[in-house]
Protein backbone atom coordinates (compact mmCIF):
# COMPACT_ATOMS: atom_id res chain seq x y z
CA UNK A 1 0.00 0.00 0.00
CA UNK A 2 1.63 3.27 -1.04
CA UNK A 3 1.39 6.11 1.88
CA UNK A 4 0.51 9.56 0.79
CA UNK A 5 4.08 11.39 0.27
CA UNK A 6 4.13 13.75 3.37
CA UNK A 7 3.11 10.84 5.15
CA UNK A 8 6.12 8.88 4.77
CA UNK A 9 7.99 8.79 8.35
CA UNK A 10 12.15 9.57 8.07
CA UNK A 11 13.65 9.15 11.17
CA UNK A 12 16.95 10.95 11.70
CA UNK A 13 19.44 10.19 14.03
CA UNK A 14 21.40 12.94 15.31
CA UNK A 15 25.20 11.64 14.69
CA UNK A 16 28.27 13.31 16.24
CA UNK A 17 26.76 16.35 17.85
CA UNK A 18 29.73 17.78 17.81
CA UNK A 19 30.39 17.46 13.88
CA UNK A 20 28.14 18.93 11.52
CA UNK A 21 25.21 16.66 11.49
CA UNK A 22 23.10 18.99 13.10
CA UNK A 23 23.37 21.97 10.12
CA UNK A 24 23.19 19.33 7.81
CA UNK A 25 19.66 18.01 8.88
CA UNK A 26 19.05 21.63 9.61
CA UNK A 27 19.96 23.22 6.45
CA UNK A 28 17.99 20.04 4.68
CA UNK A 29 14.50 21.23 6.48
CA UNK A 30 15.23 24.88 6.49
CA UNK A 31 13.06 24.40 3.34
CA UNK A 32 9.57 24.22 3.82
CA UNK A 33 8.92 22.07 0.72
CA UNK A 34 10.92 19.19 2.22
CA UNK A 35 7.88 18.61 4.52
CA UNK A 36 5.22 18.35 1.47
CA UNK A 37 7.84 15.28 0.84
CA UNK A 38 7.95 13.23 3.97
CA UNK A 39 7.49 13.62 8.09
CA UNK A 40 10.69 13.78 9.20
CA UNK A 41 11.40 13.32 13.16
CA UNK A 42 15.24 13.59 14.97
CA UNK A 43 16.28 11.90 17.79
CA UNK A 44 17.67 13.80 19.87
CA UNK A 45 16.69 16.50 22.11
CA UNK A 46 14.75 19.76 21.09
CA UNK A 47 16.44 22.38 23.45
CA UNK A 48 19.49 20.80 22.36
CA UNK A 49 19.29 21.34 18.68
CA UNK A 50 17.75 25.07 19.29
CA UNK A 51 20.66 25.98 21.06
CA UNK A 52 22.51 24.58 18.19
CA UNK A 53 20.54 26.14 15.73
CA UNK A 54 21.92 29.93 17.07
CA UNK A 55 25.27 28.61 15.81
CA UNK A 56 23.69 28.86 11.94
CA UNK A 57 21.33 31.38 10.11
CA UNK A 58 18.28 29.45 10.01
CA UNK A 59 14.76 29.92 11.25
CA UNK A 60 14.07 26.41 11.63
CA UNK A 61 11.27 25.70 14.27
CA UNK A 62 10.80 22.19 16.39
CA UNK A 63 7.97 20.39 17.53
CA UNK A 64 9.38 18.62 20.44
CA UNK A 65 7.52 15.63 21.77
CA UNK A 66 7.73 12.54 24.28
CA UNK A 67 5.92 10.29 22.58
CA UNK A 68 6.10 8.66 19.03
CA UNK A 69 2.42 9.05 18.62
CA UNK A 70 2.85 12.49 18.90
CA UNK A 71 4.77 13.62 15.77
CA UNK A 72 2.78 15.22 13.28
CA UNK A 73 2.92 15.65 9.34
CA UNK A 74 3.91 19.50 8.09
CA UNK A 75 6.16 20.12 11.15
CA UNK A 76 10.06 18.95 11.94
CA UNK A 77 9.57 16.98 14.72
CA UNK A 78 12.17 15.85 17.07
CA UNK A 79 11.80 12.81 19.63
CA UNK A 80 13.48 13.71 23.09
CA UNK A 81 15.57 10.83 23.49
CA UNK A 82 16.85 12.37 26.59
CA UNK A 83 16.38 14.90 28.66
CA UNK A 84 19.29 16.58 30.10
CA UNK A 85 21.93 18.78 28.95
CA UNK A 86 24.19 17.86 27.04
CA UNK A 87 28.03 20.42 26.31
CA UNK A 88 28.19 20.96 22.97
CA UNK A 89 31.80 21.70 21.45
CA UNK A 90 31.40 22.04 18.11
CA UNK A 91 34.19 20.81 16.06
CA UNK A 92 35.54 18.92 19.67
CA UNK A 93 36.09 14.90 19.47
CA UNK A 94 34.96 13.34 22.34
CA UNK A 95 33.85 10.64 24.21
CA UNK A 96 30.71 11.82 26.20
CA UNK A 97 29.29 13.06 22.62
CA UNK A 98 29.51 9.82 21.20
CA UNK A 99 27.08 8.42 23.76
CA UNK A 100 24.88 10.69 22.36
CA UNK A 101 25.21 9.79 19.18
CA UNK A 102 24.52 6.40 19.68
CA UNK A 103 21.33 6.68 22.07
CA UNK A 104 19.61 8.71 19.43
CA UNK A 105 20.43 5.75 16.98
CA UNK A 106 19.92 2.98 19.04
CA UNK A 107 16.23 4.74 19.75
CA UNK A 108 16.16 5.31 16.36
CA UNK A 109 16.83 1.61 15.12
CA UNK A 110 14.10 0.48 17.24
CA UNK A 111 11.51 2.54 15.70
CA UNK A 112 12.80 1.29 12.31
CA UNK A 113 12.35 -2.05 13.38
CA UNK A 114 9.04 -1.64 14.91
CA UNK A 115 7.66 0.50 12.09
CA UNK A 116 7.33 3.76 13.69
CA UNK A 117 9.01 5.53 11.33
CA UNK A 118 9.57 3.93 7.34
CA UNK A 119 12.77 4.69 6.78
CA UNK A 120 15.97 6.27 8.54
CA UNK A 121 18.65 8.49 7.31
CA UNK A 122 21.75 8.93 9.47
CA UNK A 123 23.92 11.63 10.37
CA UNK A 124 27.57 11.26 10.73
CA UNK A 125 29.26 9.57 13.85
CA UNK A 126 32.40 9.44 15.13
CA UNK A 127 33.99 5.98 14.58
CA UNK A 128 36.20 5.86 17.79
CA UNK A 129 34.45 7.81 20.24
CA UNK A 130 31.21 5.69 20.16
CA UNK A 131 32.90 2.77 21.21
CA UNK A 132 31.81 1.77 24.95
CA UNK A 133 31.26 -1.65 26.54
CA UNK A 134 27.67 -1.60 25.18
CA UNK A 135 28.67 -0.51 21.61
CA UNK A 136 31.40 -2.13 19.73
CA UNK A 137 30.73 -1.74 16.16
CA UNK A 138 32.91 -0.04 13.61
CA UNK A 139 29.77 1.66 11.55
CA UNK A 140 26.30 2.13 11.86
CA UNK A 141 25.98 -0.72 8.87
CA UNK A 142 27.23 -3.37 11.18
CA UNK A 143 24.76 -2.47 14.16
CA UNK A 144 21.96 -2.58 11.69
CA UNK A 145 23.30 -6.25 10.45
CA UNK A 146 22.51 -7.28 13.26
CA UNK A 147 19.83 -5.73 14.31
CA UNK A 148 17.78 -5.88 11.19
CA UNK A 149 16.85 -8.94 9.01
CA UNK A 150 18.73 -9.69 5.82
CA UNK A 151 22.82 -9.07 5.01
CA UNK A 152 23.94 -5.74 5.04
CA UNK A 153 26.06 -4.59 2.37
CA UNK A 154 27.26 -1.39 1.89
CA UNK A 155 26.11 0.49 -1.37
CA UNK A 156 27.32 4.37 -2.67
CA UNK A 157 24.55 6.13 -5.02
CA UNK A 158 24.41 8.78 -7.15
CA UNK A 159 22.33 9.16 -9.84
CA UNK A 160 23.00 5.63 -11.61
CA UNK A 161 26.27 5.45 -10.63
CA UNK A 162 25.98 2.36 -7.41
CA UNK A 163 29.12 1.06 -5.94
CA UNK A 164 28.65 -1.96 -3.48
CA UNK A 165 31.44 -3.05 -1.34
CA UNK A 166 32.34 -6.59 -1.06
CA UNK A 167 33.97 -6.42 2.56
CA UNK A 168 33.29 -3.02 4.61
CA UNK A 169 34.85 -2.28 7.66
CA UNK A 170 37.54 -4.41 7.31
CA UNK A 171 41.65 -3.56 7.65
CA UNK A 172 43.07 -3.83 4.68
CA UNK A 173 45.49 -6.67 5.92
CA UNK A 174 42.35 -8.91 6.35
CA UNK A 175 40.43 -8.35 2.90
CA UNK A 176 41.89 -10.93 0.89
CA UNK A 177 40.95 -13.74 3.76
CA UNK A 178 36.94 -12.39 3.46
CA UNK A 179 36.90 -13.21 -0.17
CA UNK A 180 35.29 -16.75 -0.24
CA UNK A 181 32.81 -18.04 -2.39
CA UNK A 182 30.21 -17.77 0.22
CA UNK A 183 30.85 -14.10 0.90
CA UNK A 184 31.34 -13.26 -3.00
CA UNK A 185 27.95 -15.35 -3.71
CA UNK A 186 25.93 -13.61 -1.03
CA UNK A 187 27.34 -9.65 -1.59
CA UNK A 188 26.63 -10.28 -5.73
CA UNK A 189 22.88 -11.55 -4.95
CA UNK A 190 22.20 -8.55 -2.37
CA UNK A 191 23.29 -6.28 -5.13
CA UNK A 192 21.23 -8.11 -7.98
CA UNK A 193 18.10 -7.93 -5.69
CA UNK A 194 18.57 -4.72 -4.77
CA UNK A 195 19.35 -3.26 -7.94
CA UNK A 196 15.57 -4.97 -8.90
CA UNK A 197 13.56 -4.16 -6.04
CA UNK A 198 14.94 -1.18 -4.71
CA UNK A 199 16.47 0.80 -7.93
CA UNK A 200 13.28 -0.84 -10.27
CA UNK A 201 16.36 -2.44 -12.74
CA UNK A 202 14.77 -5.71 -14.17
CA UNK A 203 17.63 -7.35 -15.31
CA UNK A 204 20.88 -5.59 -13.71
CA UNK A 205 24.74 -5.88 -15.46
CA UNK A 206 27.17 -5.79 -12.38
CA UNK A 207 30.75 -5.31 -12.83
CA UNK A 208 33.32 -6.45 -10.24
CA UNK A 209 36.87 -5.23 -9.54
CA UNK A 210 39.66 -7.10 -9.09
CA UNK A 211 41.40 -7.51 -5.68
CA UNK A 212 45.28 -7.08 -7.26
CA UNK A 213 46.81 -4.84 -9.30
CA UNK A 214 45.63 -5.47 -13.06
CA UNK A 215 43.52 -8.20 -11.50
CA UNK A 216 46.16 -10.07 -10.72
CA UNK A 217 48.37 -10.44 -14.13
CA UNK A 218 47.55 -13.81 -14.57
CA UNK A 219 48.76 -14.42 -10.98
CA UNK A 220 51.84 -12.75 -11.53
CA UNK A 221 50.77 -9.86 -8.48
CA UNK A 222 48.27 -11.95 -6.30
CA UNK A 223 46.75 -15.18 -6.97
CA UNK A 224 42.92 -14.18 -5.39
CA UNK A 225 41.63 -12.98 -8.30
CA UNK A 226 42.59 -16.29 -10.59
CA UNK A 227 41.79 -18.58 -8.03
CA UNK A 228 38.91 -17.43 -6.20
CA UNK A 229 36.97 -14.34 -8.03
CA UNK A 230 36.96 -15.73 -11.75
CA UNK A 231 35.44 -19.15 -11.39
CA UNK A 232 33.17 -17.75 -8.27
CA UNK A 233 31.29 -14.90 -11.02
CA UNK A 234 31.85 -18.03 -13.52
CA UNK A 235 29.44 -19.63 -11.28
CA UNK A 236 27.01 -16.99 -10.42
CA UNK A 237 27.27 -15.97 -14.24
CA UNK A 238 26.40 -19.69 -15.46
CA UNK A 239 22.99 -19.34 -12.82
CA UNK A 240 21.40 -16.24 -14.88
CA UNK A 241 23.07 -12.96 -13.03
CA UNK A 242 24.88 -10.66 -15.37
CA UNK A 243 27.81 -10.60 -13.73
CA UNK A 244 30.98 -9.06 -15.24
CA UNK A 245 35.04 -9.71 -14.28
CA UNK A 246 37.37 -8.97 -12.27
CA UNK A 247 38.08 -6.03 -13.97
CA UNK A 248 41.53 -4.03 -13.25
CA UNK A 249 40.62 -1.74 -11.16
CA UNK A 250 42.91 1.59 -11.69
CA UNK A 251 41.74 2.51 -15.13
CA UNK A 252 38.27 1.32 -14.74
CA UNK A 253 36.78 4.50 -13.41
CA UNK A 254 39.36 6.70 -15.51
CA UNK A 255 38.03 4.37 -19.12
CA UNK A 256 34.26 5.48 -18.44
CA UNK A 257 33.70 1.54 -18.21
CA UNK A 258 31.34 2.19 -14.94
CA UNK A 259 28.58 3.83 -17.13
CA UNK A 260 27.76 0.54 -18.53
CA UNK A 261 26.88 -1.49 -15.77
CA UNK A 262 23.96 -0.69 -13.21
CA UNK A 263 26.47 -1.62 -10.32
CA UNK A 264 30.65 -1.77 -9.46
CA UNK A 265 31.48 -3.93 -7.10
CA UNK A 266 34.54 -3.01 -5.41
CA UNK A 267 36.74 -5.72 -3.07
CA UNK A 268 36.97 -3.46 -0.30
CA UNK A 269 36.60 0.02 1.14
CA UNK A 270 38.81 2.57 -0.42
CA UNK A 271 38.74 0.71 -3.98
CA UNK A 272 35.69 1.56 -4.34
CA UNK A 273 34.93 4.97 -2.27
CA UNK A 274 37.86 6.91 -3.45
CA UNK A 275 36.45 7.12 -7.31
CA UNK A 276 32.84 6.74 -6.14
CA UNK A 277 33.60 10.19 -3.26
CA UNK A 278 35.73 12.05 -6.54
CA UNK A 279 32.87 11.87 -8.91
CA UNK A 280 30.39 12.49 -6.87
CA UNK A 281 31.48 13.83 -3.66
CA UNK A 282 28.82 16.10 -2.00
CA UNK A 283 25.69 14.96 -4.10
CA UNK A 284 26.65 10.98 -3.02
CA UNK A 285 24.82 8.78 -0.51
CA UNK A 286 25.49 5.99 1.27
CA UNK A 287 22.84 3.24 1.51
CA UNK A 288 22.76 0.08 3.49
CA UNK A 289 21.55 -2.64 0.93
CA UNK A 290 20.16 -5.97 1.89
CA UNK A 291 18.00 -5.35 4.97
CA UNK A 292 14.40 -5.51 5.24
CA UNK A 293 14.38 -2.01 6.33
CA UNK A 294 15.67 1.31 4.56
CA UNK A 295 18.71 3.38 5.74
CA UNK A 296 20.93 5.91 3.84
CA UNK A 297 23.19 8.43 5.12
CA UNK A 298 25.31 11.23 3.27
CA UNK A 299 28.77 10.37 1.52
CA UNK A 300 30.68 12.40 4.17
CA UNK A 301 31.80 12.37 7.63
CA UNK A 302 31.80 14.54 10.96
CA UNK A 303 33.90 17.05 9.27
CA UNK A 304 35.14 18.95 12.72
CA UNK A 305 37.30 21.27 10.75
CA UNK A 306 34.01 22.94 9.33
CA UNK A 307 31.39 22.73 12.41
CA UNK A 308 30.16 25.43 13.34
CA UNK A 309 31.46 27.94 10.84
CA UNK A 310 28.38 27.48 8.57
CA UNK A 311 29.79 25.99 6.11
CA UNK A 312 29.00 22.41 5.70
CA UNK A 313 27.42 21.62 2.06
CA UNK A 314 23.90 20.23 2.98
CA UNK A 315 22.97 18.36 -0.59
CA UNK A 316 24.27 14.93 -0.12
CA UNK A 317 21.85 15.15 3.72
CA UNK A 318 19.60 15.90 1.54
CA UNK A 319 19.98 13.46 -1.04
CA UNK A 320 19.62 10.73 1.51
CA UNK A 321 16.60 11.65 2.55
CA UNK A 322 15.15 11.77 -1.36
CA UNK A 323 16.86 8.07 -1.57
CA UNK A 324 15.28 6.92 1.26
CA UNK A 325 11.75 7.90 0.34
CA UNK A 326 12.83 6.59 -3.59
CA UNK A 327 13.87 3.21 -2.35
CA UNK A 328 11.03 3.04 -0.19
CA UNK A 329 8.65 3.64 -2.35
CA UNK A 330 10.27 1.25 -4.95
CA UNK A 331 9.95 -1.39 -2.63
CA UNK A 332 5.99 -1.25 -1.82
CA UNK A 333 5.74 -1.32 -5.40
CA UNK A 334 7.71 -4.42 -6.48
CA UNK A 335 5.63 -6.09 -3.10
CA UNK A 336 2.42 -5.20 -5.14
CA UNK A 337 3.77 -6.29 -8.33
CA UNK A 338 4.79 -9.24 -7.10
CA UNK A 339 2.41 -10.04 -4.73
CA UNK A 340 -0.49 -12.01 -6.70
CA UNK A 341 1.85 -12.03 -9.76
CA UNK A 342 -1.03 -12.48 -13.40
CA UNK A 343 -0.89 -15.98 -14.31
CA UNK A 344 0.40 -16.37 -17.59
CA UNK A 345 -1.80 -18.20 -19.58
CA UNK A 346 -0.28 -21.58 -21.94
CA UNK A 347 -0.80 -21.41 -25.40
CA UNK A 348 -3.40 -24.16 -26.41
CA UNK A 349 -2.04 -26.20 -29.52
N1 LIG B 1 28.25 7.56 7.92
C1 LIG B 1 29.09 7.97 8.86
O1 LIG B 1 28.74 8.00 10.02
C2 LIG B 1 30.48 8.34 8.48
C3 LIG B 1 31.35 8.69 9.47
N2 LIG B 1 32.63 9.05 9.17
C4 LIG B 1 33.48 9.44 10.31
O2 LIG B 1 33.70 10.84 10.27
C5 LIG B 1 34.95 11.14 10.87
C6 LIG B 1 35.75 12.06 9.98
O3 LIG B 1 36.04 11.39 8.76
P1 LIG B 1 36.87 11.98 7.56
O4 LIG B 1 37.51 10.86 6.89
O5 LIG B 1 37.71 13.11 8.02
O6 LIG B 1 35.80 12.49 6.51
P2 LIG B 1 34.87 13.77 6.48
O7 LIG B 1 33.87 13.51 5.41
O8 LIG B 1 34.35 14.10 7.81
O9 LIG B 1 35.82 14.99 6.02
C7 LIG B 1 36.66 14.93 4.87
C8 LIG B 1 36.83 16.35 4.29
O10 LIG B 1 35.63 16.72 3.61
C9 LIG B 1 35.09 17.93 4.15
N3 LIG B 1 33.64 17.78 4.22
C10 LIG B 1 32.98 16.69 4.67
N4 LIG B 1 31.66 16.89 4.61
C11 LIG B 1 31.47 18.11 4.10
C12 LIG B 1 30.31 18.89 3.81
N5 LIG B 1 29.07 18.44 4.01
N6 LIG B 1 30.47 20.14 3.31
C13 LIG B 1 31.72 20.62 3.09
N7 LIG B 1 32.86 19.92 3.34
C14 LIG B 1 32.73 18.69 3.85
C15 LIG B 1 35.69 18.06 5.54
O11 LIG B 1 35.72 19.41 5.95
C16 LIG B 1 37.06 17.42 5.36
O12 LIG B 1 37.95 18.37 4.84
C17 LIG B 1 35.63 9.79 11.13
O13 LIG B 1 35.50 9.46 12.47
C18 LIG B 1 34.85 8.81 10.27
O14 LIG B 1 34.82 7.54 10.81
C19 LIG B 1 33.09 9.10 7.89
C20 LIG B 1 32.25 8.78 6.86
C21 LIG B 1 30.89 8.37 7.07
N1 LIG C 1 32.66 5.54 4.30
C1 LIG C 1 31.36 5.22 4.69
C2 LIG C 1 31.37 4.65 6.02
O1 LIG C 1 32.36 4.09 6.45
C3 LIG C 1 30.15 4.80 6.82
O2 LIG C 1 29.94 3.68 7.59
P1 LIG C 1 28.55 3.44 8.29
O3 LIG C 1 28.58 4.19 9.55
O4 LIG C 1 27.52 3.91 7.34
O5 LIG C 1 28.51 1.99 8.51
Amino acid sequence: MNKKAENIIVGISIGDLNGIGSEVILKTFEDSRMLELCTPVIFANAKILSFVKKSFTSTIQFHGVDKLDQILPGKVNVFNVWKEGVDIHLGVNNEKIGEYAIKSFVAATKALKEGVIDVLVTAPINKYNIQSEDFKFPGHTDYLDKELDGNALMMMVQGDLRVGLLTDHVPINEVSSHLTEELITRKIETVRKSLIQDFSIVKPKIAVLGLNPHAGDGGVIGKEDDLILKPVLKKIFDKGTMVFGPFPADGFFGSGQYEKYDAIVATYHDQGLIPFKTLSFGKGVNYTAGLNKVRTSPDHGTAYDIAGKDMADYNSFKEAVYLAIDIFRSRNQYEEITEKPLKIKEKQL
